[in-house]
């Protein structure tokens, strides 16, 4: 029988589809009214995108975001054990510039708690709310949650959708990590006013297929060019496991990566940064 259009064709649409069902229940809990009533007396957000320049200036590597995950559609389950805070402080430790946070429930068994007992507990590196963003409201949320940057998918989110979203972040004081897995998002988002970061997923969020070689591939030529002259830092993302594969895209033009499987499954994060970059980056 053919798909009629009641079925989601891949796990994208799957959990974009959720999604909306629950962020209209969430709404409904929260209304904005109320969230920005609690905004007002939020305290002021950490510098996601100076984080990540300071720690690039400091090691000549590319800056460590590193990803709180405890599983994921692809992989399953990435660590039982899973202690979110003392994940984090383990991160830091090991000399991460900033964190991501799951928080997505249903696909990743993240959650807003973890954001915040992250936040509250000591932990100094910016957060990115790693959510699937499909209204303005959840940036709202995730900034009374403790979100310092919040992550804007294109194969998800329309142009004007991004532009305005990033408005909003500006005006809430947080970043925008734009993420692109194609040349077609690529050219989408660099014609988009007020994007400062871009994040390029090595992997296919449709079919789940990971391929470092992508990042290399929507930075050659023009588009790097492009990026250059309008000063964005890239983010390499998804399928780093080795100091040769971070080797690989910092030489593509990355100042930063996004780093969850390989080091959330080591027994000691701290370590597992180490072995990542093939030294300490801590200090
Ligand atoms: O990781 C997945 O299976 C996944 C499936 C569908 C949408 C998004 C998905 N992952 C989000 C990410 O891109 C990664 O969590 C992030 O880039 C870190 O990747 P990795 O280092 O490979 O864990």
């Amino acid at each position: 029988m053919q798909n009629e259009g009641n079925t989601p064709c891949n796990i994208l649409e799957e959990i974009i589809w959720y999604k909306d069902k629950e962020v209209s229940q969430m709404k409904e809990k929260k209304p904005l009214i109320l969230l920005k009533k609690q905004l007002s007396g939020a305290p002021p957000t950490r510098d996601f995108l100076g984080a990540l320049k300071a720690s690039y200036s400091r090691t000549g590597l590319p800056a460590l975001i590193a990803e709180v995950k405890k599983a994921s559609p692809s992989r399953g389950v990435l660590r039982e054990d899973f202690n979110p805070v003392e994940i984090a402080k383990a991160y830091e430790k090991g000399g991460a510039a900033c964190l991501s946070v799951l928080t997505d429930q249903k696909y990743f068994q993240g959650s807003f708690e973890n954001l915040e007992a992250i936040r509250n507990a000591g932990v100094e590196c910016p957060l990115l709310c790693k959510e699937f963003v499909i209204e303005a409201w959840q940036i709202y949320y995730a900034r009374v949650k403790g979100a310092d940057a919040i992550l804007l998918i294109a194969a998800v989110l329309p142009n004007l959708d991004i532009q305005y979203m990033i408005k909003i972040c500006k005006l809430l004081g947080l970043t925008a990590l734009v993420e692109v897995h194609d040349e077609t998002e690529m050219d989408r988002v660099l014609g988009i006013e007020g994007v400062e970061l871009i994040g390029i997923n090595n992997r296919d969020l449709g079919t789940f297929k990971v391929d470092i070689s992508n990042t290399k591939k929507l930075l050659e030529g023009e588009r790097g060019e492009k990026i250059r002259e309008k000063g964005i830092i890239v983010v390499g993302e998804s399928g780093l496991f080795t100091p040769a594969d971070i080797g690989y895209v910092q030489e593509a033009g990355v100042k930063a990566v996004l780093v969850g499987e390989s080091l959330v499954k080591q027994e000691d994060p701290t370590k597992g940064i180490s072995g990542l970059f093939g030294k300490d980056i801590s200090c």
